[in-house]
């Protein structure tokens, strides 16, 4: 396979650099403990996810068993990690353990040290430690094998090659900062799924790429994203551009379907002998090789790290095939459980020489046993057939696709194994000493001699031997398995089948919906699905990172063609470094109603903003009394203290308002930049409010409507268009519990690798900030604020309803191709999605 050849040409296990420096002082672990960011974790509760296991493993650490806890051991055992985060053998699984689920962040900050980053561009620690916490942040802990420990091993692989000789004579300071940030943040918010996916699914980033790297696009405008968040990139200036433009090549070169154009490059330059590393171009252009390699070099990390790494990543297929299943898709090959497996996905093509060369192995790797590895591969010297990589699936849920291949069936080594490794691995008697003594080493660089094995060579040993040097009666030492990530701990579910945080099948927009809405937006039912503009989340449901929204706000809007307004960015993101909240009083206060027109150019039509919708005609007795009545209302509301404070809506978070801010008459301001303006507000339901509770007026008079555009109050009526109790998040397109219930069901089962349905007792509770965050109307408002919106009357009557998610990365909606579709008129989208209102 492509992939397996490209690791045997690439992947090598440079020697072991000696640290430069100590990692982090004692003065920094106290700076970054105090600022409540340091490797011990801070309870801060903002990720759903992470936030619980965190919890939970303080506190069984820290009050129960192991005292210590508080003072050096947890930053030794972390320090103990990072001396040896040159080593080949490094594995994330353990520093992700031993971090509380921060490895991303302690790591980069270590290399920045490590390197002279820091002192080198004058950086400031708190804000690049920002920077790799809004990355680590950005990723999403529920995918098996994209996460953000896979973030951090690429960036160690990465690393390793950095200090290969030709590349470490020539590189600069700026192209090494470049090469671990892009390594770092290569998988940024990524989904789960494949491009494929997203295209087959017409998902919102697709379109918004053209079906092009659709994945690495938004992988490294995400990565500026949070660069600009974190304020490094002002503190890089004079740098930044070109920073960003090596990131920006670096994150695009990942895109495994230009494996091609890379090798034929790559193979000529070898062929002709022709690399010049002093040539910035041709480093650059390695640098990109390197990044490709460290990404697919799972596989040849030692056996208990790479044959996780293979369970994730065939998790993360099987569950991208299930997906498909379920919506009727051509189920991807190497993502359908029924007809593959691991172990299938992982070997390659049988050939002789293979063959042969597994049966050299055997016998070498024998023989150079030490005492302590016979013992513990006795069992497997006895016995020694491919089962050892294999282990098979728990009996009694086999299937004949998972069988166990047999040595015969496969006959060949693991897909994972490359054929030139030389470094000896412990415990995989398989890859040992009949590899080959030169590697294809890149550059003519002298293999390296195989090491003794010692224990802290070995990625399974270092966590032994962390074992030994933690508490034994941590938490740490009280898992035999403590490395691995928690899906296999009923304690600690990391799992994505455990931790999905509601069915992402069904957070997806219908075909019906795609369809009708395409019809609607192009006037042409035969649309191809492809160009519909659907609203649609990443797939599956991101974490409640709210910090996704201002990534995609931030780096989408500002970097792509069609940019929003900042405005947005702002009401999207979560975190509060940039714009003051509280000085707000003084400024306009802004807010993005759910459904909202944004300006790319900072310059709203007030024609198409909510806060300029056409003001009543106050002639009419009936709409003055109505006004009056409205107004005795919102005053009632504003002066009962539980009002939300006006302030808060400054940014508008998942748990945030969703309703739309109603503008007095009297006040039609619109600030500079175009940005909408509530100059006042009604009481709104937060996101994270079961919409029941706030039942609403029902208004049967469409000009009142219109006299106040979308004023919905909450007040003490019976519900006459709801028809069941949802939650504001609830997705739409799940029926109703009442005889949906086996489609509920089909809908969140998730078939892990056992074949067992996961747990999903959380699915169909709603996330705090992931839920759609719905405006629900009767049919004719929905119209009505439709028409308004858009300023023209629907031609298709039926529209129903218009909701947005609230986990959605608003910049969908914002940056758009124009002349695409009809909607998007003057370079405006609109950020809706319509669909049918179950009856
Ligand atoms: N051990 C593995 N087995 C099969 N495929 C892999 C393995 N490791 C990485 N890959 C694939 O290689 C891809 C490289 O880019 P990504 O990280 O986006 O996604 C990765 C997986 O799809
Ligand atoms: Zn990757």
């Amino acid at each position: 396979m492509l992939q397996s050849l490209f690791v045997r040409e690439m992947v090598v296990a440079p020697d072991d650099v000696p640290p430069l420096q100590r990692a982090f002082s004692k003065e920094d672990w106290v700076l970054l403990d105090a600022m409540g960011c340091g490797p011990t974790p801070a309870c801060s509760g903002k990720f759903l996810t992470m936030h619980k296991r965190r919890r939970k493993k303080l506190t069984t650490r820290s009050l129960q068993q192991d005292h210590a806890i508080l003072d050096d051991i947890h930053h030794g055992q972390v320090q103990k990690i990072l001396d040896r985060s040159s080593k080949w053998a490094f594995n994330a699984f353990t520093l992700e353990t031993v971090a509380g689920g921060r490895s991303l962040p302690v790591f980069c900050v270590h290399l920045f040290h490590w390197y002279g980053l820091l002192d080198y561009f004058q950086l400031d620690v708190v804000h690049v430690w920002k920077l790799f916490t809004l990355i680590e942040e950005g990723y999403h802990s529920t995918n098996p094998y994209h996460n953000s420990i896979h973030a951090t091993d690429v960036t160690q692989a990465m690393h390793c090659f950095l200090q290969e000789e030709k590349i470490r004579q020539h590189i600069t300071p700026l192209e090494i900062m470049a090469s671990l940030i892009g390594a770092v943040a290569h998988d940024l918010d990524h989904p789960g799924v494949n491009q494929h996916f997203l295209i087959s699914t017409s998902n919102h980033l697709a379109i918004l790429y053209e079906n092009m790297s659709v994945l690495e696009n938004h992988h490294w405008r995400s990565a500026i994203g949070c660069l600009l968040e974190s304020g490094v990139a002002d503190q890089l200036l004079p740098y930044r551009s070109d920073l960003e433009q090596q990131i920006r090549d670096l994150i695009l070169a990942t895109d495994i379907n230009r494996q091609q154009e890379f090798l034929t490059k790559f193979k000529k330059f070898i062929d002709e002998d022709s690399l010049d590393l002093t040539k910035a171009e041709h480093r650059h252009f390695i640098l990109q090789i390197a990044l490709k390699c460290a990404d697919i070099s799972n596989p040849t990390r030692p056996w208990d790290i790479s044959h996780k790494w293979s369970i994730k990543v065939c998790d993360e297929f099987f569950r991208q095939g299930e997906f498909e299943r379920q919506l009727n898709l051509p189920v991807t090959s190497i993502c359908d459980q029924q007809t593959t497996s691991v172990a299938k996905i992982q070997v390659a093509q049988e050939n002789v020489e293979q063959a042969e060369e597994v049966q050299t192995e055997l016998s070498d790797d024998e023989g150079a046993a030490t005492d302590e590895e016979e013992a513990t591969t006795k069992r497997s010297s006895e016995t020694p057939s491919i089962h050892d990589f294999i282990p098979p699936p728990p009996k009694e849920i086999r299937r004949q696709s998972l069988a166990v291949p047999t040595l015969e069936s496969l006959g060949v080594r693991r897909h994972s194994v490359p054929v030139n490794m030389e470094q000896s691995l412990p415990r995989t008697i398989y890859r040992r000493e009949s590899l080959p003594t030169s590697r294809g080493v890149p550059f003519g660089r002298s293999p390296v001699s195989p090491q003794p094995e010692s224990r802290a060579s070995s990625g399974l040993r270092e966590e032994d031997e962390l074992l030994q040097y933690g508490s034994q009666s941590s938490d740490l030492s009280s898992s035999p398995h403590h490395s691995s990530t928690a899906e296999d701990q009923p304690d600690r579910p990391l799992s994505a089948e455990n931790l999905l945080p509601e069915p992402s099948i069904t957070s997806m927009t219908s075909s019906v919906a795609m369809s009708r809405l395409s019809s609607l937006l192009q006037g042409n039912t035969s649309a191809p699905a492809s160009k519909c503009l659907t609203r649609q989340q990443t797939f599956p449901p991101p974490q409640p990172y709210i910090r996704m929204r201002y990534m995609s706000a931030t780096a989408e809007m500002t970097t792509c063609p069609e940019t929003a307004h900042e405005g947005d960015s702002r009401s999207n993101s979560s975190h509060g470094s940039h714009e003051n909240i509280s000085n707000s009083n003084n400024a306009p206060q802004y807010t993005i109603p759910s459904i909202a027109v944004l300006s790319p150019n900072n310059s709203c039509p007030p024609d198409l903003l909510v806060s300029e919708a056409p003001q009543p005609q106050k002639s009419s007795l009936l709409s003055n009394k109505r006004e009056t009545e409205a107004a005795e209302k919102r005053k009632n509301l504003q002066n009962d203290p539980k009002r939300l404070p006006t302030t808060s809506l400054t940014r508008r978070r998942g748990s945030a308002p969703v309703s739309l801010p109603l503008s007095r008459p009297d006040e039609k301001t619109l600030p500079a930049g175009g940005e909408l303006m509530p100059s006042d507000t009604q009481p709104l339901r937060r996101g994270s409010v079961p919409i029941e509770i706030a039942h609403y007026h029902t208004f049967d008079d469409e000009s009142f409507i219109e006299e106040h555009l979308i004023n919905i109050t909450p007040v003490e009526t019976t519900r006459t268009f709801w028809q069941y109790q949802r939650r504001g998040s609830a997705p739409m397109d799940l029926p109703p519990v009442s005889g949906g219930g086996e489609r509920r069901e089909q809908l969140t089962r998730h078939t892990s690798l056992n074949g067992k349905a996961g747990r999903r007792k959380k699915q169909l509770k709603r996330r705090s900030s992931g839920g759609p965050e719905t405006v629900c109307l009767p049919e004719s408002h929905s119209e009505l604020l439709s028409r308004l919106l858009l300023q023209r009357k629907p031609e298709n009557p039926d529209m129903l309803l218009a909701r947005r998610r609230g986990s959605l990365p608003i910049e969908v909606l914002t940056v758009g191709h124009s002349g695409q579709l009809p909607l998007i008129r003057d370079n405006y989208l609109f950020n809706f999605t319509l669909l049918s209102f179950p009856a």
